[in-house]
């Protein structure tokens, strides 16, 4: 397989430094190696611009909205690279950065393909609109934005039309959500396996019941955003909201695996790599593990 590989230097999503050194901590530890290991072709496409703003303003445009402009501005070009490496039979990895470029993604992929599904692997929801966030960061709010919900710069990115249909979108790993995110999974009936429901069915079943509804609704393309605060607290100190009560990377890399082999992966993000929280390149080091392992079955 073609890769490309694309690196987000960003942090504006999250508004904490650290997430916009994970691209290059990533090709410092030898990620094109480590992916072309597997039969791959990896081309490094380098890092996308992410324009300079001073934090006194950051709420230029809204003020729940921190870094808008230029989440808009870098999630558009993104989008962009993405579409262009799909349909040019390359898969678009996009290195982050914080998880404001899922938007960027989806739109690229939504573009590529008519139908299409997401896998939200991630501790978090990222499904408060500028209503409901009580942090007004963008990372919080890109799914939702995806799915056509929030401010119109976001849901219009690319193109002027939702990107994904929430019944094709599965939250794998949510343990901290806001009131404004559960009150949406009621509403939209949303598809969301808790950590508890992943280990009460077991990987493979859940794995199943997801493909079982992506045969049924035809989809040709799964993209697979991987926000690394999915697994539990304790094994990645590098990430900017850590969560407790989540997976080992044992069961995660389980996790990984079956989906990979459904083949129907076609696009990923990696997110939240924080280089500037990280112990001794812990999460760094296990970044590169779950890359390698995944890319094996891909
Ligand atoms: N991609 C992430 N790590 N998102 C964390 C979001 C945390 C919180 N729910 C918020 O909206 O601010
Ligand atoms: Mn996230
Ligand atoms: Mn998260």
């Amino acid at each position: 397989m073609d890769i490309n590989l694309i690196g987000i230097p960003i942090f504006y999503g999250a508004d904490k430094r650290g997430p916009e050194y994970a691209p290059s901590k990533l090709r410092d530890k030898d990620i094109v190696s480590v992916l072309s290991k597997h039969n791959h072709r990896v081309y490094d496409f380098g890092n996308l611009h992410v324009p300079e703003i001073k934090e006194y303003n950051k709420f230029y445009s809204h003020h729940n909205l921190k870094y808008l402009k230029a989440i808009v501005e870098v999630n558009t070009n993104l989008a962009h690279v993405v579409y262009s490496s799909l349909k040019a039979n390359s898969f678009p990895l996009v290195i982050g950065g914080d998880h404001s470029i899922g938007l960027g993604s989806i739109s690229g992929v939504s573009k590529a393909y008519k139908n299409i599904a997401v896998i939200w692997m991630d501790a978090h929801g990222d499904i408060n609109t500028q209503d409901t966030s009580e942090s007004g960061n963008i990372h919080g709010m890109s799914l939702a934005n995806a799915m056509g919900l929030g401010y119109e710069d976001l849901t219009n990115v690319y193109c002027e039309r939702k990107k994904i249909a929430p019944e094709n979108v599965f939250i794998l790993g949510a343990r901290d959500l806001d009131d404004g995110e559960k009150i949406l999974i009621q509403e939209k009936n949303l598809n969301v396996y808790t950590i508890e429901k992943i280990r009460d069915k077991g990987i493979e079943k859940v794995v199943n019941e997801i493909t079982q509804k992506l045969k049924n609704r035809n989809i040709e393309a799964i993209h697979l955003s991987f926000d690394v605060d999915f697994i539990d607290a304790k094994y990645v100190p590098g990430t900017g909201t850590p969560v407790g009560q989540g997976m080992n990377v044992e069961e995660t890399k389980k996790l990984l695996k079956s989906l990979a082999e459904t083949k129907l992966i076609k696009s990923m993000d990696f997110v939240e790599l924080n280089t500037l929280l990280d112990k001794e390149d812990i999460t760094a080091d296990l970044a590169i593990d779950l890359l390698d392992w995944t890319f094996k079955y891909i």
